[in-house]
């Protein structure tokens, strides 16, 4: 469904003058099959994000391709209403002059998708995502973090897209709320069959959410294991990312 065939990606390094590039990812390869929740685990620093906006054709690569369903991810309307993200910053990742409504309408307006049965659509999503109706007409300042960032997974969802990416997308929810959004997040996938990319530090949402896990190190994949074999990694950084994060996560929540 999604494959990421070689891509190399770099951005010029800092300084006025500076002719030098940093080479942020090179050549990413793997698949994301359908309904396959594919977790990306890495330090900070390691190109999670920057490979997160290449699927979502927000950048282009270098050298490689991204394609979905066979189709270059270049081209808008092979993404457009396909592949949807959710990211960490719930707040900054919706308008603060639109209602909760127009908010998840928006993509469906961009697809000129927009029907009227739009509001029963956005009851259905709002009810799909926890929500009652009475938030319809809510402004973002008016949600909790938690509400805000259901309602951007609504938004997510309304499109019916068949990939999301979700880029650290529960990371500053409380630790019960990220419970019930993941939950929330298992049950949709299984609903609509969707495909999820889910980049993530922390390694217990992976184990709970993902079927397989990339462990990316420096711009490359260290290594590739299905979640349940995830105690097994083979490489020597695998295990000691993996032992850092368990041991920071357990000292976090201490
Ligand atoms: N638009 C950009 N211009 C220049 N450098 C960038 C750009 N985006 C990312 N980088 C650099 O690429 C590297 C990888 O960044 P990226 O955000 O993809 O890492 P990450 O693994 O998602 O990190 P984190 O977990 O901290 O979010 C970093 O060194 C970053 O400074």
């Amino acid at each position: 469904m999604l494959k990421v065939d070689g891509i190399e990606k770099s951005y010029k390094q800092d300084g006025l003058f500076s002719k030098q590039r940093q080479q942020v990812l090179k050549k990413v390869a793997f698949e994301c099959k359908q309904g396959e929740c594919l977790g990306i685990i890495g330090e900070s620093g390691s190109g999670k994000s920057t490979l997160g906006r290449l699927i979502l054709g927000i950048e282009k690569p270098d050298r490689g391709r991204i394609l979905f369903e066979g189709k270059n991810v270049n081209d808008r309307r092979v993404r457009m209403g396909s592949i949807s993200a959710v990211f960490q910053n719930y707040t900054s990742s919706i308008n603060p002059f639109l209602t909760v409504e127009e908010a998840i309408m928006e993509p469906l307006k961009a697809q000129e998708k927009v029907k009227a049965d739009m509001q029963s659509k956005v009851d259905t999503l709002l009810h799909q995502v926890g929500l009652d109706s009475s938030y319809r007409l809510k402004y973002p300042h008016e949600l909790s973090g938690g509400e805000a960032q259901r309602v951007c997974i609504a938004r997510a969802l309304s499109t019916e897209p068949r990939c999301i990416v979700f880029d650290e997308a529960i990371s500053s929810l409380d630790v019960s709320v990220q419970i019930q959004v993941l939950r929330l997040l298992k049950e949709l996938k299984q609903l609509y069959q969707m495909s999820y990319v889910f980049i993530t530090h922390d390694i217990q949402v992976a184990a709970y959410i993902c079927d397989r896990v990339i462990i990316f190190r420096d711009g490359q994949i260290e290594e590739m294991v299905p979640i349940e074999q995830l105690k097994d990694v083979q490489s020597v950084y695998a295990r000691r990312l993996l032992t850092y994060l368990i041991t920071f996560q357990v000292e976090d929540q201490g």
